[in-house]
């Protein structure tokens, strides 16, 4: 089938270049120029394991192209879908205006025959009806400038064209850091619309996937498409990553409270994660949750509920765990070496997970913010943000190019990101280089044994 996909970011690169993969004829549209110009030459503008090669592949075969010009997007597609950001606005509602642009555009380009516009955008609930009536918006510009000089007789017929289309909402839920896995393997493919007419087209862009030919498990029964309405879809949305951040919230307060009565959080994590009512997944404790999703959306759908009259208390409740959460480090930092001015933190990862290249709401940086504040110098040495350019965005912090170069004479150092390469750095060695060596591990990602035979003082959380 045809496809555009507009914005290229995790989302949108992702889905083009797996739907490409997949024997598709894909074009992508972006409007940085400088992306599009990268993407052309073959280079993923984001770091996702796997991204490259079937990028590579596909253009290699042809069924991927890359643009900056909507309209030749919109020509091209039967179904075109928007994947632009819909980043946090202060207020905490998400902000639509990308959306917005797009779906306008869309409605200016459409030159006839018919169209599925796919919101894969995390976008407030009721976004679908409002993007269809952007895209007729978008149409009436158009047949505005279709007039020709001196207007029309009254009797006379504007230029027709057509702008037959259906809006289905098909939320995202990929993970950073293994979003090329999770388009291929995911565990339900979400449709909400009215339209028969577009969620058969949709099934049919899925089929391969649906019948697990490109999945690591082929046998499995094949992935699950649940049709709802559109509102129902966008919510599906919300509800999930809300629910995955509280069970966190969740895990995470159990945490606190072990760290008060000395029990080990990662043996009660499993104790309970064996009940699979429960299931062991998103119990993992640590510093919180970050990225450019949770907290975003956690926030959003709270919004929502307040824009009805509504106060989502526990949703509420489990963004203060986490803000509290996302500074335990730092408790656990004063506890050690009581005055923090003056004293060097050394910071193992910065990326706000493992295999991604994403700082956006990375709890790294709560961290150097409040390290900086209260007079630390801050290091920091991450597998990805040490090689690329992504470190001078970064202030308040000296990124270090190798582990033991982070640990030369700090006072401490807190494993932030839980980068598999971390288990077997050379902890004895990093220990002696040190002035103090103490560890934080705020994932809970090394063994506590081993790390005190290294030489070190190991403070996890809750265990
Ligand atoms: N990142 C994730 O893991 C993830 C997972 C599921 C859902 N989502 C949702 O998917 C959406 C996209 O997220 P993302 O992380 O891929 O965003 P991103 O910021 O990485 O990418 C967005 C892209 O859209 C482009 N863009 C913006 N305006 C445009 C326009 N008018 N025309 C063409 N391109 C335009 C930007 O240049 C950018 O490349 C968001 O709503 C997000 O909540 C993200
Ligand atoms: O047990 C856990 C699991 C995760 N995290 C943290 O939670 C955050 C989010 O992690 P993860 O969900 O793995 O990454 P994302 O790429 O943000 O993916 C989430 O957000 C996406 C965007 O909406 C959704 O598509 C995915 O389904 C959803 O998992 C990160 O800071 C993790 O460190 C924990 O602290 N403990």
């Amino acid at each position: 089938m045809r496809v555009c996909v507009i914005g290229t970011g995790y989302v949108g690169l992702v889905t083009g270049a797996c739907l490409a993969h997949i024997g598709h004829d894909v074009i992508c549209v972006d409007n940085n120029e400088e992306k599009v110009k990268l993407m052309k030459s073959g280079q993923s503008p984001i770091f996702e394991p796997g991204l490259s090669e079937i990028m590579q592949s596909a253009i290699q075969a042809e069924k991927i192209h890359f643009t900056s010009d909507l309209a030749a997007g919109v020509a091209h597609g039967e179904v075109l879908f928007i994947a632009v950001g819909t980043p946090p606005l202060p207020t905490g509602e998400s902000d639509t205006r990308y959306v917005e642009a797009v779906a306008r555009g869309i409605g200016e380009n459409l030159n006839g025959g018919y169209k599925v516009i796919v919101n894969k955008s995390t976008v407030p609930i009721g976004s679908g009806d409002w993007v269809r009536m952007l895209v007729l918006d978008g149409v009436a510009e158009r047949q505005k400038t279709l007039v020709p000089a001196g207007g029309v007789a009254s009797n006379e017929k504007l230029p027709e064209f057509a702008a037959e289309f259906d809006v289905i909402s098909n939320p995202e839920f990929l993970r950073e850091g293994s979003a090329v896995h999770d388009t291929f393997n995911p565990d339900r493919i979400v449709l909400g619309g009215n339209s028969q007419r577009a969620v058969g087209l949709m099934r049919q862009l899925y089929a391969p996937i649906v019948e697990r030919k490109y999945a690591v498990d082929q046998s499995l029964p094949p992935v699950p498409i649940l049709a709802t309405d559109l509102s129902s879809a966008e919510m599906i949305k919300y509800a999930a990553n809300a629910f995955l951040a509280t069970k966190i919230s969740f895990i995470n307060e159990v945490a606190n409270i072990c760290d008060r009565v000395g029990a080990d959080v990662t043996q009660v994590a499993k104790g309970i994660g064996l009940d699979s009512r429960i299931g062991n997944k998103f119990l993992q404790a640590g510093i919180g949750w970050g990225g450019s999703c949770f907290p975003k959306d956690v926030s959003a759908l709270i919004h929502t509920a307040d824009d009805y009259g509504y106060e989502a208390q526990l949703l509420k409740s489990a963004v203060s765990v986490n803000e509290r959460q996302r500074l335990i480090a730092l408790e656990k930092l004063q506890k050690v070496l009581k005055i923090l001015k003056g004293k060097t933190i050394g910071l193992l990862g910065l990326t706000f997970k493992p295999d991604t290249d994403d700082l956006r709401d990375a709890p790294a940086l709560n961290l150097i913010e409040q390290l900086n504040r209260l007079g630390a110098k801050v290091k920091a040495f991450d597998p990805i943000v040490s090689q690329t350019g992504l470190r001078h965005g970064l202030s308040g912090v000296l990124v270090e190019t190798d582990a033991e170069r982070l640990a030369d004479g700090c006072d401490a150092l807190v494993l932030v990101t839980e980068w598999q390469q971390f288990s077997t750095l050379d902890y004895v060695k990093m220990a002696k280089l040190m002035a103090h060596p103490v560890i934080i591990d705020g994932r809970n990602f090394l063994d506590p044994e081993a790390m005190i035979r290294a030489g070190f003082q190991y403070v996890g959380v809750g265990r």
